[in-house]
């Protein structure tokens, strides 16, 4: 039998492949993106990532052995202290403090994603947790490891570290651990509640398009 996450990721490819072939990833890995657009993600994926982060203590809550809460822990661990201190390292060479990046007003679409993601943690058992936080791990690991072989896409100094930090074996690592887990998760349970899986990772894939055209629309709250 084939692997649920392969059907997870037949399910989401429309979607994935309408993302790498947005503007603002195209520019990104072009070097032509421009900078204010770039802040406005990394404030906006600042905030994000404080909820994304809580959504792996949730996991290392609801694992059944220590294996998996160990790496739920690390996992937060990695997005408090690597992930976001890129984005600080960043928004310091744009100006940006780090006070400022935490106060961020969260989007309409920021918010719509992180809580899609903490709802579906709060009713739901670790296969939901993970069917929703995969998405974001696993196309990050696409886009990364793609755009490093990109030709010049490494030579824009600006750019360069972020594609190298989604490139790194290390992300890529930790991509495939959750997919296994995935896997693992979804071993024997009914259609009924694969299916519930897929509308989630489908559901989260679509908010991970919307984040980067949120972020190159700079998008505003109407007041
Ligand atoms: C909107 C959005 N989606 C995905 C990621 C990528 N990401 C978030 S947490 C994590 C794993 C460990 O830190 C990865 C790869 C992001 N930064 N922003």
């Amino acid at each position: 039998m084939s692997r649920f996450s392969e059907r997870l990721y037949r399910a989401a490819q429309e979607i994935w492949i309408k993302s790498h072939r947005h503007p603002f990833l195209t520019e990104l890995r072009e070097g032509t993106l421009d900078p204010g657009r770039f802040i406005y993600y990394l404030k906006q994926d600042y905030v994000y990532l404080i909820d994304y982060a809580k959504m792996f203590a949730i996991g290392s809550i609801k694992a059944r052995d220590l294996e998996t809460m160990v790496k739920f822990a690390e996992l937060l661990h990695s997005t408090l202290n690597v992930e976001m201190e890129l984005h600080r390292q960043y928004a310091e060479r744009f100006g940006v403090t780090r006070e400022q990046l935490e106060q961020t007003r969260p989007s309409p679409t920021t918010v719509a994603y992180t809580k899609y993601m903490l709802d579906a943690a709060a009713q739901g058992s670790l296969a939901e947790v993970v069917a929703v936080l995969l998405p974001c791990m696993w196309s990050y690991r696409e886009i990364g490891t793609a755009f490093m072989k990109f030709p010049g896409a490494l030579d824009h100094p600006l750019y360069r570290e972020w594609i190298l930090m989604y490139g790194s074996e290390e992300f890529g690592a930790l991509a495939d651990w959750c997919i296994g887990l995935m896997d693992r998760l979804a071993e024997g349970l009914p259609e009924q509640e694969l299916a519930q899986l897929e509308e989630r990772f489908v559901a989260a894939s679509k908010l991970e398009y919307l984040f980067w055209d949120m972020a190159y629309r700079q998008e505003e709250w109407p007041v």
